[in-house]
């Protein structure tokens, strides 16, 4: 399957705005407001939904994937107007993740009060430390 990346959505996203005259539209608060909106239609009124949906038709699915979509394009435009690399503020945070829940803490009994206090502390650990580098 073809690979995408971050990057090559934000150019066709650019190009796209641009194209119709709609940066006057994109602003931090409409790009947030329209990401906002554009799953919660499609989870409303349903009961609990199971991993991989097995009792949702396939237009539903195609249109699931249509929604997640618009998330990710209004995502990745919010991020380019706010002058956020997206990649790598990502990247950046999944290493804060890996250190504010490290593994042993987590497979033990994770809704434990201790386990929460650790995780707050590693946190402001974390960030001290990714600072650092
Ligand atoms: N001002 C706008 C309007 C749309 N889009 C782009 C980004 C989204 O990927 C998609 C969203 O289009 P719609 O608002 O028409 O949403 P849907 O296609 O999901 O239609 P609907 O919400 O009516 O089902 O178009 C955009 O960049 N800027």
């Amino acid at each position: 399957m073809e690979s995408v990346t971050i990057e090559e959505l934000r150019k066709k996203q650019t190009e796209f705005a641009a194209e119709r005259d709609w940066e006057k539209f994109h602003s931090p608060r409409n790009l947030l407001l329209a990401l906002v909106g554009e799953l919660s239609e499609i989870f409303q009124w349903r009961s609990e939904v199971s991993r991989d949906l097995p009792d949702w038709e396939e237009r539903d699915k195609v249109h699931l994937g249509e929604e997640l979509s618009d998330v990710l394009l209004y995502l990745i435009r919010l991020s380019d107007i706010c002058g956020i690399d997206l990649g790598q503020a990502a990247l950046r945070k999944l290493q804060l993740n890996a250190i504010k829940y490290p593994i042993p803490h987590c497979t033990k009994d994770s809704s434990s009060t201790k386990t929460i206090a650790t995780a707050s502390k590693n946190a402001v650990t974390a960030a001290d430390t990714i600072a650092e580098d």
